[in-house]
């Protein structure tokens, strides 16, 4: 098992993504805490996670609620005693063209995505470095390759990208390591943006060489599962494309 016992949270854990990372870290030995403000499906992830991984935790919260977000760290340490792995998977964008974007979809998609990071990321310090631990963000393709209409997300998700590199530098002496990735995946969010933006979904789709939407638990869990383990210590900084291989960063 290569996370046994390990301590794990995963925000935005009863989503798509962030279950099935959590189910697949879980099958690996993980304990794992999701945080997510969806109680009903936090519940349901959680009843399946405790069946794999019985110390498994859900803890509903808004990571718009800025000065909870430290307890969050303290709910989970409290119980498991340390923290090997935080994962800020969970973020909510809306899609705009460029010149409509206002001040308060750049603001959703920073404080559901940036700042929760940010600070979720200061909170843990002191403790993955007891651990040597590890830190997973995500970004994706909208920033990478700046995606129509994805203004607030594209800049939130670089601005993930920028300070993940800057922690990984700060951070390597203390063994913590920050890695990223860029997935795509079938999700409940992407299902419900394919029916707003068709056109972008089918463009996305037709870009991506394996011509399949990734599957959370089988194609993107695996990968965070690495980036937890021990397997890639001597990683740090490094955005890894879950997506198909539809971008390839040369
Ligand atoms: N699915 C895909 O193809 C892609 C996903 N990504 C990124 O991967 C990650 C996971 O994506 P999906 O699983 O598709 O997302 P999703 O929308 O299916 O799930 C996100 C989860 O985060 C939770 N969440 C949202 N706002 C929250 C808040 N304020 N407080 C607490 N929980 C909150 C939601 O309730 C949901 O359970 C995200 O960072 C997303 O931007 C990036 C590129 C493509
Ligand atoms: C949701 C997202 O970031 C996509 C499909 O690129």
């Amino acid at each position: 098992m290569k996370l046994k016992d390990k301590a794990v949270i995963i925000t935005g854990g009863a989503g798509g993504i962030g279950s099935g990372m959590a189910k697949a870290m879980a099958k690996e030995g993980a304990k794992v805490a999701i945080v997510d403000l969806n109680e009903e499906q936090g519940n349901a992830v959680l009843s399946e996670l405790q069946e794999i991984s019985p110390d498994s935790m859900f803890i509903k919260a808004d990571l718009t609620e800025r000065e909870k977000l430290h307890e969050i760290v303290d709910t989970v340490v409290e119980k498991y005693g340390k923290l090997d792995v935080l994962v800020n998977n969970a973020h909510a964008s809306r899609q705009v063209n460029f010149e409509d974007t206002t001040q308060a979809d750049m603001d959703f998609s920073f404080n559901t995505g940036f700042y929760p990071t940010f600070y979720l990321m200061q909170s843990a310090f002191p403790h993955l470095k007891e651990s040597k631990g590890s830190v997973i963000n995500f970004a994706s393709g909208a920033g990478l390759e700046g995606q129509k209409t994805q203004t607030a997300y594209a800049a939130a998700k670089e601005a993930i990208r920028a300070i993940s590199k800057v922690a990984a530098n700060e951070w390597g002496e203390y063994g913590i390591n920050v890695n990223i990735i860029s997935p795509i995946a079938m999700t409940p969010g992407v299902e419900a943006w394919s029916k707003e933006h068709p056109e972008t979904f089918e463009a996305i789709v037709s870009k991506v060489p394996m011509k399949r939407w990734g599957d959370p638990e089988k194609d993107i869990g695996p990968i965070a599962v690495f980036l937890a383990s021990e397997d890639s210590n001597y990683m740090t900084g490094q955005t890894l494309m879950a997506d198909g291989g539809s971008i390839q960063i040369r």
